[in-house]
């Protein structure tokens, strides 16, 4: 199969697309894939380091107000329409999976107008603007939420799950806690705002280092590449407190997941399809700056199957914060419970599913 995918501007969308490309290989070898990103999001540092061919766009998103920039971005649209029907030209591709983010969005209108096979991918409950503009065109449509189904046409849809979920589900870990400086066999929470770090998590952690430095548990404190510095800058003192790890992103989640206890985290979703798979319990902190809340809406559905405690950002504070860390961390009863109840949410065959739709409406 010749698989071109697109996919962008955060991990979330980045990650499901990455997970359907290791299925593929793993089922055929000779399979080739190009991945077309933006010049912008974080695929253009991610995709190439693994080896993967990838090429970059130049595009950005809409503003929902009025605005001159708005124009701009009809341009950038319009170019990388030109640009996409150029590779899928040349690459000629047997289907084209887009997972979301605005690159996408020119892509799979590019390769529909060229009559190739197009899926897209559906990672949220509330469907994303991205897919929404996609969904009159393209092929199939994969969701990974209930919810998202009556959001699109009835008849392309697909229940698959999130193809990252099964990458994490699958794999043996060999990492130990030591790479970051902790003990392997204290039980260990990640706190980490969603792929991009988020500013007040990052605020609340800061001040709550000193008391979380003074727990039997150990924190791994993930802050997001752009805001390491800034945090680093303002916690001096607990920098070498022994039960704390402060990193400003992880590379190889899928490795390190296992071997964590809990997550402190936004609601993503990929993120709860990893959580889920694994059986990890957290305590979910929406974030309230997406689309019609849809990280809320992502939450509730581990929060109502008990397989995750969840904090408004309105009444995050470092005292609530740290209660709501003491309330998992030091019951192990309650944190298996949770673990058992998030694993009962998981979908660990999801790539595997995902790749099937792309077979059923591959040319070869
Ligand atoms: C602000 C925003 O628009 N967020 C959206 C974005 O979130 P975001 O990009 O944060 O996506 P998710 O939380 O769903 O996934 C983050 C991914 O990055 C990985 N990761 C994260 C931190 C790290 O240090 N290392 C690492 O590998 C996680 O393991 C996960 O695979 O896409 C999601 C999926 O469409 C949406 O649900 C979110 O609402």
């Amino acid at each position: 199969m010749r698989l071109m995918v697109s996919g962008g501007g955060t991990g979330g969308h980045i990650y499901p697309a990455l997970a359907v490309i290791n299925e593929l290989k793993r089922q055929d070898p000779n399979a080739e894939v190009l991945y077309v990103g933006s010049h912008r999001g974080i695929e253009s540092s991610i995709v190439p380091k693994l080896g993967i061919p990838f090429k970059a766009m130049t595009i950005q998103g809409f503003k929902r107000s009025l605005s001159l920039e708005n124009f701009k971005t009809i341009y950038l649209f319009l170019k990388s329409v030109h640009q996409s029907k150029q590779l899928v030209r040349s690459f000629k591709p047997d289907v084209v999976l887009g997972t979301g983010g605005y690159v996408s969005g020119a892509v799979l209108y590019a390769a529909a107008r060229l009559h190739v096979p197009t899926v897209i991918h559906e990672q949220n409950s509330v469907v994303g603007m991205t897919n929404k503009f996609l969904s009159r065109y393209v092929d199939k449509i994969a969701i990974n939420f209930e919810a998202a189904r009556s959001q699109f046409p009835a008849s392309k849809v697909v229940m698959t799950g999130n193809p990252r979920a099964q990458e994490v589900a699958n794999i043996t870990s060999h990492f130990s806690l030591t790479s970051l400086k902790l003990k392997d066999d204290v039980p260990t929470i990640m706190v980490v705002g969603g792929s991009q770090g988020a500013l007040k998590l990052n605020q609340v952690m800061v001040e709550a280092l000193p008391t979380l430095a003074t727990k039997p548990y150990q924190v791994i404190f993930v802050t997001g590449p752009k805001r390491y510095d800034d945090v680093m800058a303002k916690v001096a003192a607990v920098k070498e407190a022994d039960n704390i790890s402060i990193q400003a992103y992880i590379n190889n989640m899928p490795e390190v997941l296992p071997k964590i206890a809990g997550v402190v985290g936004r609601s993503g979703a990929t993120t709860l399809a990893e959580l889920t798979a694994l059986g990890v319990p957290s305590i979910l902190i929406p974030s309230p700056y997406v689309t019609a809340d849809h990280q809320t809406k992502n939450a509730m559905s581990l929060v109502n199957a008990n397989a995750a405690l969840m904090i408004k950002e309105a009444d995050l504070t470092s005292e609530s914060l740290v209660a709501k860390m003491d309330e998992l961390m030091t019951d192990d009863h309650r944190r298996a419970a949770m673990a058992a109840a998030a694993k009962k949410l998981g979908k660990p065959h999801a790539a595997t599913e995902m790749l099937s739709v792309l077979q059923g409406v591959s040319r070869k």
